[in-house]
Order: C-alpha cells, then structure tokens, then sequence
C-alpha cells in the first residue's frame, strides 16, 4: 500500500482562507479587528524565523499584529510587565510567548502570567485544566491541527486505537486530550515505553511528537494506519541540510493507509491555528458568536 498524504499546507491554506472571511465580517459588522502579540526574547535564528512567519500570516489574514523584540539578557520583571501591559490592552486579543526562552527566565512563571484568555497557545494552566476536563478552552495549536486533520480524513474517531508517543506539555499530552475527548482509545508512549513498535503497531492513528529524527519506521505502522508526524529536525545528509520528521517518511507511507509529510503537514496547520486560537480569543472577548470549525 501506498498512503495517501495528507496535504497540511493545502489544509492549512483552506483554515487561513475561513479565518480571513470571518475577519472581514468582524470588521463590516462590529467594527473589530482581532490582534495578535508576538514576544521573542533573545536572537535564537530559528525562532526569528517563526516569528517573521507568524507576524507576515497574521497580517495576511487581515489582523493586526504586534512584535516585541526583546534582548536576550531582558529580566523577568521586565518580561512580566510586558505581560501585564498585554493582558491589559484591548487592542490584543492573543498573546504568544516564544519557546524556548532564554535560560535564566522561568517559562512556567511567563505563560502563567498571560490572562488565560489571551493565551492563544493554550500553554497556561487554567487552559490545560479546562482541556483536561473537556470544558472550553484555549486548545494548544499543534495538537489543534492535527486534530483537524484527522477529521477530515476520517469523519469519526471514535473507537480508534491513538497512539501518541511524546509526552511534552505542548504536543503530546493536549494530543492525547484531544483524542480521548474524540473517543478514541489513548495510549501515551514515550522512549521509556516497553515494546515501543509493539504498541505503535496497534495505532489505527499514530501520532509522532518525539523530537528525534526518523525515530517511527515503517515496521512499527499497523497497515493502513493513519500516521501524523509533528517532528521538525534539522539534519545532515549527503552534506545537504534537510528538514526531517520523526518518522521515516518512506518506509512508513509504504504501509501506512494516510501520512503527513514534513515539511507541508503539521507545521503549516500550527500557524493556521494560531490564527484560528486568535480569531476565537476576539470573539469571545467580544461576546460574539465564535467561528465554526476552528475549534476543537
Ligand atoms: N510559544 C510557542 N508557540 C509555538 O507554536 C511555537 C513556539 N513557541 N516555538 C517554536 C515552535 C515551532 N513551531 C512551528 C510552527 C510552524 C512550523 C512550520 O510552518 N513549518 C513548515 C516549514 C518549516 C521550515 O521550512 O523551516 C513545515 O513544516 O512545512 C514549524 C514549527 C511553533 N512553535
């Protein structure tokens, strides 16, 4: 078998296009425009990637984007008070604070900081609180979107067998959440796991959020399985650099029934879903109707 790909950039490109149409109607009919703050401390060259990527989409969808840049030796007062000025301007209705920040500040402290429902990463304890006991809440992005792939590629998940292995506060555990409220049988695996391609080949939906290059192969996919890859690594080879997953792309899709390819699967849908949290954020604060389809 050959598995079908699942197209994240195609995908993410459609929720850019929904969020953009419902900005628009904010705009004619309320008078408001949803505005997104973006906090990046220190020179990290990957993050200033992601965020010049977030600030050139955010704008694209017709919101108004913020950037702070800070310097790298900036102290946790300063950044808390940055916080509060954000928390506390009307102007702003997400807030994102860029992973990982310099060593010295405490990231715990800074996300707990952000009023919950401002916090469009879905990062802060009251949001993961609200998630884990299925009440509304801000969703973290990454798990948001492969969520949204998988029911589209399968309608109903209920029943399914979801292997998620990772268990970072980020991806795998909102994952697993998410799935479980899906009603989909959840197990977390992770590198102390017993017979990890043992228990990875029984996933009728294998979630990949390990951080380590190729690390799922193609022996640990149930045939037909659906396979999403949240990996993003960086790699050597052939003296070339090259963007890779945590699953080995080839022999994976060769018995996998769906993959997402990286790049073009779940990084693109992360973005699109900061816009979607965003959107959501705006009109909740406004007591508006929130937008259909763009949440979990
Ligand atoms: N507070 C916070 N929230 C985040 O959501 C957050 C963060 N910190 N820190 C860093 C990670 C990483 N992340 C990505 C988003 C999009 C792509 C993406 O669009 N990737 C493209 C291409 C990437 C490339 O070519 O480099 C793709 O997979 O097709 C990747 C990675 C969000 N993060």
């Amino acid at each position: 078998m050959t598995a079908k790909v699942i197209d994240g950039k195609a995908f993410a490109a459609k929720v850019r296009a929904q969020v953009t149409e419902h900005v628009a109607r904010l705009a004619e009919q309320n008078g408001i425009q949803p505005g997104l703050a973006v906090v990046l401390v220190g020179e990290d060259p990957a993050s200033k990637v992601y965020v010049k990527n977030k600030h050139a989409s955010t704008i694209e969808v017709g919101m108004a984007s913020f950037e702070h840049r800070l310097d790298a030796s900036t102290g946790e007062a300063e950044l808390l008070a940055l916080i509060d000025q954000l928390n506390a301007d009307p102007k702003v209705h997400g807030i994102l604070v860029q992973l990982p920040l310099p060593a010295h500040l405490n990231s715990e402290l800074v996300i707990n900081r952000i009023a919950p429902a401002k916090d469009v990463d879905g990062f802060h304890i009251s949001n993961v609180g609200l998630l884990g006991t299925g009440q509304k809440s801000m969703v973290p992005c990454t798990p948001l979107g492969c969520l949204m792939m998988l029911r589209d590629h399968h309608g109903s998940l209920a029943g399914l067998n979801a292997v998620v292995v990772g268990r970072s506060n980020i991806v795998g555990k909102p994952m697993a959440q998410l799935l479980l409220g899906d009603s989909c049988t959840v197990t977390i695996a992770h590198s102390r796991t017993k017979d990890l391609a043992e228990v990875c080949k029984r996933a009728d939906i294998l979630v990949a959020a390990v951080g380590r290059p190729e690390m799922v192969t193609g022996d640990m996919v149930k045939p037909g399985a659906t396979v999403i890859d949240v990996g993003i690594n960086r790699i050597e080879r052939d003296g070339k650099n090259k963007l890779v997953g945590d699953v080995h792309y080839e022999s994976a899709a060769a018995v996998a029934g769906a993959i997402t390819p990286v790049p073009g699967g779940v990084g693109p849908m992360t973005i699109a879903c900061l816009l979607a949290n965003t959107l959501t954020a705006c009109c909740r604060a406004n007591g508006l109707e929130e937008p259909k389809g763009l949440t979990a």
